[in-house]
């Protein structure tokens, strides 16, 4: 890492001259006009080796010219994204805070492609292994419960980063997911979550997944002992403990002092961030939902997305592209947020996902050698699932004060294609007629038209105006396949570390996620009695005695 500050950048300048020159005249109905070759020429195709993945993602609608896109490129050029790229995937510890590689890319190196000298990179398949031969036997019912019933309910038992990707993927790949199996996940420290998820389970065929990479969370440990005290109701012997818990941690220690059997314990290695994990041990319980073969196809997709970023030439490399594209909304335009938009309902925890991929990842205002940035990094991400989002949050998208780019991602075939497409057909006629009315709009003199005498009600003509000009990208893809999401979540991954390259912070720490942790245990400690609140500001203080008092009066 070049330990550079994006203005440090000639291109920086340069961009901020273009937004200050040219953005009143980036008008896509202008831009459209001009080039009727616009699509061809900002449309991007992926194809995968074996042509069982294809996404085609369209470009076009973003408010650049030829200029600024160079311009951009320019920018990965010198923030120098490829030799940050390589020395990624060659294992250096580009995670400077914690002296860490970053090597998730490891995780999905199928055929052992890539060489990759970090101590565990050659563990990563016996891990596999010894997932795929667990999943294999509670799959086929050889594995059994304490009372000699197989397991039909996995409950993996995860924050964060050991709960999200697991969770969004066995959404998605439903179509591909065990029909003998029921999955549940449950994260809140809310005794609501874990009890709400035990009332539906049966202890004697309810496997538990404690999913920590530390195996020190308080949610997790809180619920896993939770869980444990539930399923001892039943099984009372501590010895059948061992059939229905297993961990996946990189802390041997602390699993085994939780009273797991180390045999039930998936590894895996420190150079794999939380929020990058669903690839390694993390991932068990989708493959106990998928199957190993799917769980590799998955694997595989995101290998194959990981060599277009290696090896495709910046202006065609597609995560470099949805990267650059986004740091001129962020840092040019003043736009806060991204919206990730899925026109697939399989995909309806994918925004959910990415905000932690994301904002975890690239929420930072220090530099990686501790400099206050005086640029924006990291953007909001949100969303949800079309055409759900259409009747709750487009207005504002439409005709909202605030720029907010999005990117639409659809499958071309449905997983259910009932009524002879019925359903999909008229999805994907929204999947292109949103972006199509964000970049366009309707004028006030096609309004006026339409309203007829009406026209002379001034606030009702304005009312209904759509400036248009605001940005998208349109992501068609074939098929929700293992192997198409493994390249979409991988696209994602990169766009993000393209984003951190280029702001010069460290996408890999979370440091912001630790001092309300430290408070929240102070404070636990100071709960049960009012005369041990201390330290605390006035507001904290006040708060903290009104529980007590209310609970108190109970
Ligand atoms: O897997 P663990 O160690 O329990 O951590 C869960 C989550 O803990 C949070 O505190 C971190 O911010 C996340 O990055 C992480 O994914």
């Amino acid at each position: 890492m070049s330990g550079k500050l994006a203005t440090d950048y000639p291109s920086w300048a340069k961009l901020q001259e273009l937004y200050d020159t040219q953005h009143k005249s980036l008008v896509l109905k202008d831009l459209f006009a001009a080039d009727p070759e616009r699509f061809n020429k900002l449309s991007k195709s992926y194809d995968n080796a074996s042509k069982d993945v294809h996404i085609l993602a369209d470009l076009s609608k973003n408010l650049v010219n030829d200029e600024v896109v160079a311009t951009l490129l320019q920018l990965a050029k010198e923030a120098n994204v490829e030799k940050a790229r390589d020395e990624m995937f060659a294992g250096k510890h580009i995670n400077t805070s914690e002296d860490r590689a970053v090597l998730h890319v490891a995780l999905r190196n199928v055929g052992g492609e890539f060489k990759i000298p970090e101590a565990g990179a050659d563990e990563v398949q016996g891990v596999l292994d010894h997932m795929t031969e667990f999943s294999n036997k509670i799959r086929s019912g050889e594995w059994k419960g304490y009372t000699g019933k197989r397991i039909d309910t996995i409950v993996n038992i995860g924050i964060g980063g050991s709960d999200l990707g697991p969770m969004m993927v066995t959404e998605a790949l439903k179509p591909y997911g065990s029909k003998d199996l029921k999955m549940h996940f449950v994260s809140n420290v809310d005794g609501t979550h874990i009890a709400e998820v035990t009332s539906e389970c049966n202890a004697e065929t309810t496997l538990f997944i404690v999913a920590s990479k530390t195996f020190t969370t308080q949610e997790t440990i809180t619920n896993a002992e939770s869980a444990r005290e539930w399923f001892l109701k039943s099984a009372v012997d501590k010895a059948h403990i061992a059939k229905h818990f297993v961990a996946l941690s990189t802390n041997t220690p602390a699993v085994t002092s939780f009273g797991i059997d180390s045999a039930n314990m998936f590894k895996f290695w420190d150079w794999v961030g939380g929020r990058y994990s669903l690839w390694s041990a993390i991932g068990l319980s989708i493959m106990l939902y998928i199957g190993p073969e799917n769980f590799k196809d998955m694997l595989l997709g995101a290998h194959e997305m990981d060599k277009h970023f290696l090896e495709a030439p910046l202006e065609d490399n597609l995560p470099v592209l949805l990267a650059l594209l986004g740091v001129w909304y962020n840092d040019f335009y003043g736009a806060q947020t991204h919206a990730l938009l899925p026109y697939d309902q399989y995909m309806h925890k994918f925004a959910d996902y990415f905000q932690q991929g994301d904002m975890e990842s690239n929420g930072k205002f220090v530099s990686k050698d501790g400099r206050r940035v005086s640029y924006q990094t990291g953007p909001i991400i949100w969303g949800q699932s079309g055409t759900n989002g259409q009747h709750a949050f487009y207005q504002l998208i439409h005709q909202g004060t605030k720029l907010i780019p999005a990117d639409f991602l659809a499958p071309i075939e449905s997983q259910n294609p009932i009524r002879n497409n019925l359903h999909h057909e008229i999805l994907l006629s929204n999947f292109f007629a949103q972006p199509e009315a964000l970049a366009f709009g309707k004028d006030e003199a096609t309004v006026a038209q339409e309203l007829g005498e009406q026209k002379s009600n001034e606030a009702l003509l304005k009312s209904k105006v759509f400036e248009g000009n605001r940005p998208t990208n349109s992501i068609l893809f074939q098929k929700l396949t293992p192997k198409t999401l493994g390249s979409l979540i991988v696209l994602y991954e990169h766009k993000i570390f393209t984003q951190g390259c280029i702001w010069g912070i460290n996408s890999f720490d979370q440091m912001g996620v630790e001092l309300g942790k430290v408070l929240a245990k102070k404070i636990l400690g100071q709960l049960g009695d009012a005369s041990k609140v201390t330290g605390h500001d006035s507001s904290t203080t006040g708060l903290i005695k009104h529980f007590q008092a209310r609970r108190a009066a109970l």
